[in-house]
């Protein structure tokens, strides 16, 4: 078996299972946020009285917070009084950050279990070894009276990446171009199972970066084996007890992809869909008005520092706003101790609190008709960020600084 296999396998009490096996598995940790918990919480209380565990949920609030209309916090109301009267500790409901930031840093991720939550982005925590993926809100609620879920076990692509990355080119770039490859729709409903000395050698931060854009081909969950980094951001939060689930030497897999990463250069996914990538050469000198820094895909600490490295000295262009949205609290205190947040605000840069911020138009850095926005995060969806006649790129961190100087697509190599 592969590695989501023997997880499923071992989470519904099997022996064994391959691809298209319909299993029960049981769930170590599930998760919702200001968005999708109102809707869980109204099935739910429809179908039981008390959660199957309360220190196995965890509840975040990210995506708009603070509350921008009524409507908003009343959403977050339904959400307090549950979590009072379910008496779940583990809420992270003042501005902690991006759930999926959330709950790997407040050590709620560990190698080999299995974690859903009501999010497409929850398949980012295979960078620790888990299966981890989205849930509908009502499947969610199943898991929250019951703590089990049905899953067909999925085929997995086994992606092979190899190679040193170039100056300015980073994981954002590498997933990027793998996305390019399969296509948006190349890997649904399949596991990919990432492999190679590019990836073991990897950061966290840069690993998350990639298993969060699994779900951008559409693949149910993105996995790798935990690397040294890995294991000591585990250690660091308390967590030793947990064991490493490796393919087996004859494991099997859907089909095999091999990516050599020592030639590529920064990747731009174009609008309006992630697959649609580019060299930055065929982009540059796209006029844009916004820049935003941040999100469960590239608003860690390292991130940042990225960007602030590219920024240090100069001015965003007049025309345009940076917004960045550091992923959590911790990321925003580590940012001001460092003196990256002072390089940004220098710059002329605004900074929001941590949180999901512009990324899905719903908050903050909302676009009107033909504006144009180069972004950290992780879909360019037509009218993500607002108007549908509005423009998103995405690309990694220091493009995005280069950028906003420039106020067109720009190589970090030219600033
Ligand atoms: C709002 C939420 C359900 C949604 C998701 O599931 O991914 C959001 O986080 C996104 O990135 O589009
Ligand atoms: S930061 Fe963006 S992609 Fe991530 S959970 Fe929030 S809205 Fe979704």
């Amino acid at each position: 078996m592969n590695i989501s296999e023997k997880i499923l396998a071992k989470a519904s009490n099997k022996e064994e299972v391959s691809p298209g096996d319909t299993i029960t598995a049981n769930i170590d940790v599930a998760m919702s946020h200001d968005g999708t918990s109102p809707p869980t919480i109204k099935v739910f209380e429809k179908i039981a009285d008390k959660v199957w565990d309360p220190e196995k949920i965890v509840l975040v609030f990210d995506h708009v917070i603070p509350a921008n209309t009524i409507g908003s916090a009343e959403f977050q109301q339904v959400v307090r009084e549950f979590g009072k009267k379910q008496k779940i500790p583990n809420m992270y409901i003042q501005g902690e950050g991006v759930c999926h930031e959330v709950l790997p840093d407040y050590g709620h991720v560990k190698p080999s279990t299995v974690i859903v939550g009501a999010d497409s982005h929850t398949c980012t925590y295979g960078a620790f070894g888990a299966f981890s993926t989205g849930l509908g809100a009502t499947d969610l609620a199943m898991v929250y009276a019951t703590g089990q879920t049905w899953f067909n076990v999925p085929e997995s692509l086994k992606i092979n990446v190899n190679g040193t990355l170039n100056e300015n080119v980073y994981s954002k770039d590498v997933i990027l171009k793998i996305i390019k490859e399969l296509g948006a729709y190349g890997a649904t409903y399949k596991s990919l199972e990432f492999h190679g000395d590019t990836i073991d050698n990897m950061s966290v931060a840069s690993r998350l970066t990639m298993t969060n854009m699994a779900i951008e081909c559409g693949a149910k969950n993105g996995i790798m084996v935990p690397n040294k980094q890995t294991k000591e951001y585990l250690s660091q939060r308390g967590i030793t007890d947990y064991t490493i689930t490796t393919a087996s030497k004859d494991a099997e897999y859907e089909k095999i992809y091999d990516f050599d990463v020592d030639d590529l250069q920064p990747q731009i996914a174009c609008p309006h869909n992630v697959d649609n990538v580019e060299d930055i050469d065929k982009v540059a000198g796209t006029h844009i008005d916004q820049a935003v820094l941040g999100s469960c895909t590239n608003g860690r600490y390292e991130d940042l520092l990225q960007a602030a490295e590219v920024i240090e000295g100069h001015k965003i262009h007049e025309d345009v706003e940076l917004l960045v949205f550091p992923a959590s609290r911790h990321v925003y205190e580590k940012a001001i101790e460092t003196g990256v947040i002072q390089t940004l605000l220098k710059s002329n840069a605004i900074i929001c609190n941590p949180g999901c911020g512009p990324c899905l138009g719903a908050h903050m850095g909302v676009m009107t008709d033909d504006m144009t926005c180069i972004s950290t995060t992780n879909r360019n969806f037509l009218g993500r960020m607002g108007s549908a006649k509005s423009y998103v790129y995405l690309s990694n961190p220091a493009v995005v600084a280069a950028s906003a100087i420039k106020g067109e697509i720009t190589n970090p190599s030219e600033i």
